[in-house]
């Protein structure tokens, strides 16, 4: 590996490659610390504090349903701690700057950290650069900071600076939302102050096949009627998705990633279907995405919410020999393009493939009604991991997209969170200027005092100390509150708030 560039802390590191280079090991170090901060490569995997002794506990019966959903490579899963993009102790922090082609991640292994690129079966038969890993030292609140700003920097992504407010179905309604609960919630949904009302999973005849099903009327309508109601109109799909029991599944298996044995490749399995993945290297594939965004586009809807995106970039057989990870990002670019003055929201996205293609992303595994420290990370719903990674990856916001911690479930019924556990996720989202979306049915009494609270936040400087501590300070600094700080401890749920003048403490 090169020095391509000295830092006042670090370097950059990258070297070129060609042929065929399958997984390069790009860098080994002798863990030096007990513990590590590891990441996972998407959007509802964890971002967290481990020991390196750590038993990551996931099975093989998790792997057949999950598939890729925790890892492009899930076997590694059964035998190491891995860490995909970076990895860090308290005092040293080592990540990738891209993920362009190669899908870069960790191991930990006889005690050291590997780090490795995997290219998959691409060839290359002229030298490319590998994707630049920074190596950084000194103290991990600031190093994360510092870390997001060298991403910025290197990829350059644009994305909008609305900062959306509004209302999702998802977490109240799954995929029972009615077309009445829609019109009853945007009556309802007046007396806030939400910009947008997204309507989730629940509209669709199938998954590939993206028309209403009977009982909603027509796109159009939908959109329109949002509209007519004050609201930018929003609206779920999983575009890279394919069920077996959808149209596109019987009419286009040339479109899907095959395996080996060029039989569709299931990418992982949700609504009680296995599920196919769209091959985003074949032309007339890219040519679908084109017309249905248009189509979403043209029917009025200005917010898209993208969901299960990792199936993009699953690894098999393509229409054209790239990696997975460049046929995600084309699927991802021809998406942004289609819809470049909408904002699109990424969700179940690989984090470092998007940047540039998503002005919001979902960077938490899914909200819920109860908040358990207990429950260990299987990329499923817990507030508490939600409220976790809302914290540890506070460093993308507003450098590589608008982060998105998921949506402020506030009902006081049929619910098992407390006041105490909406307010820490209220506060800690205001404090961290997210998005702030509600899911609840509108109707019910709600903690609604918490959406002021968070608005308030919002919009000003922060920072994270103690990252790697056993309780968070969330530092935050706008013209509206002046300089806060609130103390947070996930585990025992005790938090506290000041009204401190002690603001940019984490600038030493
Ligand atoms: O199916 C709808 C849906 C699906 C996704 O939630 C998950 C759905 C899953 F099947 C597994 C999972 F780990 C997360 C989105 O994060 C959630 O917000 C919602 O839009």
């Amino acid at each position: 590996m090169e020095i391509i560039k000295e830092l006042k802390n670090g370097k950059i590191i990258s070297k070129k490659i060609k042929g065929k280079p399958g997984k390069v090991k790009v860098f080994e170090e002798v863990l030096s610390d007990n513990y590590i901060l590891i990441n996972n490569w998407q959007s509802w995997g964890p971002t967290k504090v481990i020991p390196k002794d750590f038993k990551l506990n996931i099975s093989k019966e998790f792997l057949e349903k999950a598939r890729f959903s925790p890892n492009p490579n899930p076997e590694l899963l059964l035998d190491y701690i891995v860490s995909d993009y970076f990895i860090a102790t308290k005092d040293k922090l080592y990540g990738f700057l891209s993920s362009k082609i190669g899908h870069p991640y960790f191991l930990i292994k006889d005690g050291k950290i590997e780090g490795y690129i995997d290219y998959f079966e691409e060839e290359f038969e002229d030298y490319i650069e590998t994707e630049p890993l920074a190596v950084l030292n000194g103290n991990i609140d600031i190093l994360l900071r510092e870390y997001g700003e060298l991403l910025r920097d290197y990829n350059k992504p644009q994305f909008k600076d609305w900062n959306p407010v509004g209302w999702s179905s998802w977490y109240y309604y799954f995929e029972n939302l009615t077309w009445d609960d829609v019109l009853k919630n945007l009556k309802l949904a007046k007396n806030y102050p939400f910009e947008v009302f997204q309507i989730d999973d629940s509209w669709q005849k199938d998954i590939g096949d993206w028309q209403p099903k009977e009982s909603f009327p027509s796109l159009k309508e939908m959109a329109g009627t949002i509209r007519k109601f004050g609201f930018v109109p929003g609206i779920w799909l999983a575009p890279f998705s394919v069920s077996e029991t959808s149209s596109i599944f019987k009419e286009h298996k040339d479109w899907l990633v095959k395996d080996d044995a060029g039989n569709p490749k299931v990418a992982y399995q949700n609504w009680g279907k296995n599920i196919y993945a769209l091959d985003l290297s074949n032309p007339d594939v890219l040519d679908f995405i084109e017309t249905l965004f248009k189509s979403l586009k043209d029917s009025g809807f200005e917010y898209f919410k993208i969901d299960f995106l990792f199936a993009g970039a699953i690894p098999g057989k393509r229409y054209q020999n790239i990696s997975p990870i460049r046929a995600y990002r084309l699927g991802m670019e021809k998406i942004r393009k289609t819809v470049s003055d909408n904002f699109i929201l990424g969700c179940g996205a690989p984090l470092l493939p998007s940047i540039g293609y998503v002005d919001g992303m979902r960077i938490g595994p899914d909200t819920a009604p109860y908040y358990d420290p207990k429950i260990p990370d299987n990329l499923g719903p817990n507030a508490y991991s939600a409220l976790r990674n809302t914290i540890t990856r506070y460093f993308m916001n507003k450098k590589l997209w608008l982060n998105d911690p998921d949506c402020l479930l506030l009902r006081k019924t049929e619910t098992n969170l407390t006041t105490n556990q909406k307010k820490m996720f209220a506060i800690t989202a205001g404090m961290l200027d997210n998005m702030i979306l509600v899911s609840d049915d509108l109707e019910l009494e709600l903690d609604d005092f918490l959406i002021p609270t968070a608005l308030k936040l919002k919009g000003g400087e922060y920072f994270v100390e103690g990252i790697m501590d056993k309780a968070f300070t969330i530092y935050t600094k706008n013209e509206k509150v002046g300089e806060v700080k609130f103390r947070i401890c996930l585990e025992t749920e005790k938090s506290e708030y000041y009204p401190d003048k002690d603001f940019l403490k984490g600038k030493k």
